[in-house]
This record gives C-alpha cells, structure tokens and sequence, in this order.
C-alpha cells in the first residue's frame, strides 16, 4: 500500500513539473482588446511619421483599422476571418519602399513593446508577416 501511493506520489509531482504548453498567440498579443490598442498605437505612429503617411492620404482609415485587427487576428489563431483583399492587391501602385517597409515594421514592434508583449510573441507574429514583405513592397 505504502509503495502504491509512493508511486502515486512521485507521478502527481512529475504531471506538476510537465512544462505547460505556451498560449496561443493571440492571447499572448492580449486578445482583442490587445490588438486593438497595439493597431491604434500603430496608427498614431503612422500618423506621425510623414513617410509613411502620405501613402494613407486617401485611405478610409477606419477601414484599413478594422481589417489590420481583423488580419492580425486572424493570423494568431484568434476568433477572426480576413475580409481584406491579398496583401498584393492591397499595395499596387503604392511605391512602397524597403525603408517604408521597415519603418511600419519598427512602428508594430514599438506599439507592442508599449503593450507589453512578450518578445517571443513580437518574434512570432514578425515572423508570419516577414513573408509579406515581396507582396508589399514596389508593387
Ligand atoms: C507586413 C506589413 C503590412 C501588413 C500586414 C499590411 C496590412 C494591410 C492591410 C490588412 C490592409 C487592408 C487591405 C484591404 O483594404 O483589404 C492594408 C492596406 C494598406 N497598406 Fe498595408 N500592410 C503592411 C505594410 C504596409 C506598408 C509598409 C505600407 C506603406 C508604408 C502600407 C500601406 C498600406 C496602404 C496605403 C493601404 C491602404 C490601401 C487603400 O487605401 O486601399 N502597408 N495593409
């Protein structure tokens, strides 16, 4: 009896030590509301650098919000479907430059570090719009 309940023992603190698996994503970006501030700390940032925003001058901005939210939603596994167009279709004829490119990327990673998002989040979600990069720029 004592043996089987040492055996009892020892399995309870072994399940205890499983590592638990990370949070999806979207969770760790703070969920909706996460995303949303993290967007609209973007959007201010876009607003304030002229390179940037002169691309957005006839852009219903509202729109492009909800379907950035919607997108990167969607791309961390969150409730969300896409209703965009593709990101090629998204950024013809915009001339949108490298520098551009890297400018909004350094403007996302400072909007999450603003919310706290762990750096292996930020890393995780740079890493699925990375890709996006040859449908963005000079389209
Ligand atoms: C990985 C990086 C990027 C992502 C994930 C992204 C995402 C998006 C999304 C979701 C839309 C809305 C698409 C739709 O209307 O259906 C959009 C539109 C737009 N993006 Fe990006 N974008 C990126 C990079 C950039 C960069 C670097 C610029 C310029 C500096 C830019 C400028 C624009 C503009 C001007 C529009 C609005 C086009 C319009 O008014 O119809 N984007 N983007």
């Amino acid at each position: 009896m004592v043996k089987w309940l040492t055996l009892l023992g020892f399995s309870l603190m072994l399940a205890a030590c499983q590592p638990t698996p990370p949070q999806p994503l979207y969770q760790r970006l703070g969920g909706q509301t996460g995303l949303e501030q993290i967007v609209d700390h973007l959007l201010q940032g876009i607003a304030n650098d002229p390179s940037i925003a002169r691309h957005f001058e006839d852009t219903d901005i509202a729109n492009f919000r909800r379907l950035l939210i919607e997108q990167l939603c969607e791309l961390s596994q969150g409730p969300c479907k896409y209703s965009g167009v593709t990101m090629q279709e998204s950024h013809t004829g915009f001339q949108i430059s490298k520098a551009n490119f890297d400018a909004l990327v350094n403007l996302l990673i400072d909007a999450m570090q603003h919310q706290g998002v762990s750096i292996s989040a930020q890393n995780e979600l740079l890493g699925m719009l990375a890709p996006m990069y040859k449908d963005v720029v000079y389209r």
